[in-house]
């Protein structure tokens, strides 16, 4: 498995006792599947990502990310996997307002110190899988909502990670741009061999999900995929 949290648990300080996000959590993800995660707020879904991430090491229990066993590594030995082998698409893009598309993508290569040639074709072949080979020179704020989030899903895909992980990624667009979103998602899962993990609200959007599972009170139920 690509992805793999086994019995996983994480807690939060919460005046004099601990918060329980997780209570033992176990998923597993293939490469070029997409798994759906939903459940009321508060109910660990946030938590589960930042684990399966690495940016929060659980109480206890086991995150294997692709072959490697997180447990043991050090912070900096977390952000190195993080870098090359993880992709995070969060809620907000968070594009840095000054750069174009093409650049966006680019710093993603040159913080991994690979060769800027290279960087500028992975870029433009990336917006062109996202739709957007046509706005490669725009800045965020010449850019709709939606393809902002594009960009922000092509700039994680940009070190070809074998996790990506993306957390509500059409809360801030209508249906038809949200639904277009899931799409690509799904699409690029597959052409492109990811475990993907999608934490979402939207019910509606399901189907495209290989497998679903249901978060509440920081336990996990699996669900079937709606037809
Ligand atoms: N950094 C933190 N410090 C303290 N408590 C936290 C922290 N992060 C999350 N929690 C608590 O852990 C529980 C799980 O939160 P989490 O954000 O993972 O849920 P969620 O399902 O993602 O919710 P939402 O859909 O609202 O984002 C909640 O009770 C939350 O208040």
């Amino acid at each position: 498995m690509t992805l793999s949290l086994t019995h996983v648990t994480l807690s939060h300080p919460d005046g004099d006792a601990r918060l329980t996000a997780l209570d033992g959590v176990s998923l597993e993800v293939a490469a070029g599947a997409l798994t759906a995660v939903v459940g009321p707020s508060g109910s660990g879904k946030s938590s589960l990502l930042a684990v399966a991430a690495t940016l929060v090491p659980p109480d206890s229990g086991r995150v294997v990310v692709d072959g490697t066993d997180t447990g043991p590594l050090s912070r900096a030995e977390r952000a190195e996997l993080r870098r090359d082998r993880v992709g995070i698409v969060f809620q907000q893009p968070n594009l840095l307002p000054s750069l174009t598309s093409a650049e966006q993508l680019e710093v993603m290569a040159h913080v991994s110190g690979r060769p800027p040639r290279r960087a500028r074709d992975r870029a433009r072949e990336l917006l062109d899988a996202v739709g957007l080979g046509d706005r490669a020179g725009r800045r965020p704020h010449e850019l709709s909502g939606g393809q902002r989030q594009r960009v922000n899903i092509a700039r994680a895909l940009m070190n070809g990670p074998a996790v990506l992980l993306v957390d509500e990624p059409t809360s801030a667009l209508d249906q038809e741009r949200g639904a277009a979103v899931l799409d690509l998602l799904a699409t690029l899962t597959r052409e492109r061999g990811t475990a993907t993990v999608l934490v979402t609200h939207d019910r509606a959007h399901l189907h495209r999900a290989d497998a679903v599972v249901t978060m509440a009170d920081g336990r996990m139920r699996a669900g079937r995929v709606p037809a």
